[in-house]
């Protein structure tokens, strides 16, 4: 079947309608159910923007109250998962260990699948709850260190460092987390989420989408651009290689990592908050790594900018970001999936409330309709 117009990558073509966030290419804005993420970011925290995704208002303080005691109740995670993570190899990625968590947790999870928004909003707070367990407990694996159990006391940012670590950073340190769990938490369209929509379309399960949507987060042109960020700030090594490296790497038609975006064109909402929660952490770090780091990281978003005018995405300053705070590289996008499974789960719900299956066309471009030879002998 031939159609007249073929949008390679979908870029521009408007699928949908939904409720839930927005991004404005044109003032450079996001929000999320009508609110600016940066006011969110600036005075909620990410279990209030987590209910806020699922449905549809903040939490008044008793909602608040009670999400937070469910949440902090359901985060223990059974023996079949603690033992499947203990098997996996120990070179496997931390995606690929998250998503066969998910999978296992869909097998296992007894409750009847009606997949109602009630069903699915139990389940979505489950995999709130349990994913950092899990990100936590793989962290230190790779650490040669035994899983720490999360604290019913902490908050979900502070519980998550307590599980990684054994302590719990500076409040200045728990915020910069936490800001960017909120601005890494809904886009609207992008790939994994309408990942999870495709497969929410064929009334398909919430784990199947969660599960696929973890494979399309993966990927370094979207999720897994946070890590490739670190690899590529080590490969560059020094601010006075910054410049030269990316001639080099334009030359060769390199992507650079962290930079440019499908939506935004002329920069990223999202980062300038990012950015100065980075440069927070660089400030309070008062240490010539970090202050190394942080300078060729400038360094390259300037010759960027001047060598191609594309801005930085999200990536760019949370990838950093998560290295001061102590995270393995390995771990960045599972702690973009622990922010993302809001979102991702609140477009299930949207998905499941008017779906229509998805299933676009092709313009075929193959051989023309010919006759099969006989069988060889
Ligand atoms: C949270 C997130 O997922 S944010 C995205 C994270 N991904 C990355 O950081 C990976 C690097 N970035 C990219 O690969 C791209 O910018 C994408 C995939 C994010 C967006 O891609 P698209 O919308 O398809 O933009 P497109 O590829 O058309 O880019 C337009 C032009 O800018 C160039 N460009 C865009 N981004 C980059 C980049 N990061 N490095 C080098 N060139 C780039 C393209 O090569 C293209 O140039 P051309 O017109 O000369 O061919
Ligand atoms: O919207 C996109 O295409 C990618 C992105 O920034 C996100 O998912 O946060």
């Amino acid at each position: 079947m031939t159609t007249s117009a073929i949008h390679r990558g979908l870029a521009g073509v408007v699928v949908d309608t939904t409720e839930i966030s927005t991004v404005i290419e044109e003032t450079n804005s996001l929000t999320y159910r009508g609110y600016p993420v940066q006011d969110l970011a600036a005075r909620r925290s990410f279990e209030e923007v987590a209910y806020l995704l699922w449905h549809g208002e903040l939490p008044d303080a008793d909602r608040l109250r009670e999400f937070r005691a469910r949440e902090r109740a359901l985060r223990p995670l059974d023996r079949s998962l603690s033992e499947l993570l203990a098997r996996l190899p120990a070179t496997c990625h931390p995606m690929d260990v998250l998503r066969t968590a998910v999978s296992l947790l869909g097998a296992e999870d007894p409750a009847e699948d009606d997949g109602s928004p009630a069903a699915n909003r139990a389940k979505s707070l489950a995999l709130l709850a349990r994913l950092p367990v899990v990100v936590a407990a793989d962290h230190r694996r790779r650490r040669g260190l035994d899983p720490v159990r999360p604290d019913p006391e902490l908050g979900y940012a502070e519980n998550f460092f307590h599980m990684c670590f054994g302590t719990v950073p500076a409040p200045e340190v728990v915020r910069c987390f936490e800001v960017s769990l909120i601005l890494y938490a809904e886009h609207s369209f992008n790939a994994s989420t309408f990942t999870a929509r495709v497969v929410t379309s064929t009334l398909s399960d919430l784990y199947s989408a969660v599960t696929a949507a973890i494979g399309a987060l993966k990927g370094p042109l979207h999720g897994g651009a946070n890590e490739a960020v670190m690899h590529m700030l080590e490969e560059i090594g020094s601010p006075e290689r910054a410049e030269t490296w990316l001639d080099e790497a334009l030359a060769a038609k390199r992507k650079i990592m962290g930079f440019g975006h499908r939506v935004y064109k002329h920069g990223d909402s999202r980062v300038p908050l990012m950015q100065e929660a980075t440069d927070r952490l660089v400030a309070r770090a008062a240490d010539p790594e970090a202050t190394r780091l942080a300078t060729l990281h400038a360094a390259l978003r300037q010759a960027m900018l001047s060598r191609k005018g594309i801005h930085p995405n999200l990536d760019y300053p949370a990838g950093l970001a998560y290295h001061l705070m102590g995270f393995d590289t390995p771990a960045f996008t599972p702690l973009f999936v622990m922010s993302r499974i809001t979102g991702w789960t609140a477009h299930i719900t949207e998905q499941l409330a008017h779906n229509a299956l998805i299933r676009p066309l092709a313009s075929y471009a193959g051989p023309a309709q010919r006759p099969v030879p006989a069988a060889v002998r």
